[in-house]
């Protein structure tokens, strides 16, 4: 059975100091989400980060009270009772989390609209692999597009399911992700984000049929204009063999200088 909120608590001391000593933290606010019972959170407190720490589950957050009342009291601790992939969050710096893997996406792509400076995100080992997969490839879905556009992505460290504690079904990895500026220069970063969304949920067909079907977002007379503009080459295409540049020259060409 899956256990409620994806409550795998991180037991492996080796690497609770790992994924705090990743990035210097020493002053920085640190976000840290899902803190579960606080071990990371302890280790980030310890290295003189302000931690903002949003728990969605009650219990814990009772919990974490209890056992901060004094970074609390003192500020080095926000601490905040609701869902990350909504709640309204204060400004960070930095995010250190050992995320709940059933919302990796949906954060994942909040934290990007955000933005930050470094990241340091523990994820389903699946999902980062999958996160990591360059465009061009079978394997290349929305989420690596979106955030290999804007971050570079680096492996830091694969965890076994041992390593927690109820131990979860999956290997979970950890990564280290940069932002960094597009390969291209995106004129409409809305339009990009649509775009892209929209290609990958038709990702079997062909990039001319995919445009089609897009009209009702980006307007009829616009879509027929750039499939009019558009090499076979390019239109024979399915979306997981554009490369970046090629997702960015779509984007720009439906964008409103
Ligand atoms: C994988 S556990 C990690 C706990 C802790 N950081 C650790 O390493 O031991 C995920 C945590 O995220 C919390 N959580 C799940 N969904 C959440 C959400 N939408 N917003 C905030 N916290 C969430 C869970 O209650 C749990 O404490």
């Amino acid at each position: 059975m899956r256990a409620r909120h994806d409550q795998h608590f991180l037991t492996d001391r080796t690497a609770i100091q790992r994924i705090a000593d990743a990035v210097p933290i020493t002053g920085k606010r640190v976000l840290e989400i899902g803190p579960g019972k606080g071990v990371l959170t302890q280790a980030l407190l310890e290295r003189g980060a302000t931690v903002i720490a949003v728990e969605i589950d009650p219990l814990l957050v009772d919990h974490l009270t209890n056992r901060f009342s004094d970074e609390i009291e003192g500020g080095n601790l926000i601490l905040i009772h609701g869902d990350a992939t909504r709640c309204a969050l204060p400004d960070f710096d930095i995010v250190i989390s050992n995320l709940p893997y059933s919302v990796s996406s949906p954060i994942t792509f909040r934290l990007l609209e955000i933005g930050f400076e470094v990241a340091i995100l523990m994820y389903q080992w699946e999902f980062a692999r999958k996160m990591m997969t360059p465009a061009g490839n079978p394997d290349t879905g929305r989420l690596s597009v979106m955030v290999q556009t804007y971050a570079k992505v680096k492996p830091l460290l694969e965890l076994p399911p041992d390593a927690f504690s109820p131990p979860p079904e999956v290997w979970s990895m950890v990564v280290k992700i940069t932002p960094a500026a597009p390969p291209v220069w995106i004129l409409d970063r809305k339009v990009y984000a649509d775009l892209v969304r929209v290609l990958f949920s038709q990702r079997r067909k062909k990039i001319r049929n995919c445009l089609k079907s897009a009209a009702g977002i980006f307007g009829r007379e616009q879509i027929d204009s750039l499939i009019a503009s558009l090499d076979e080459e390019i239109l024979s295409q399915r979306p997981e063999n554009l490369t970046f540049e090629e997702f960015t020259e779509l984007a720009n060409a439906l964008s409103h200088e």
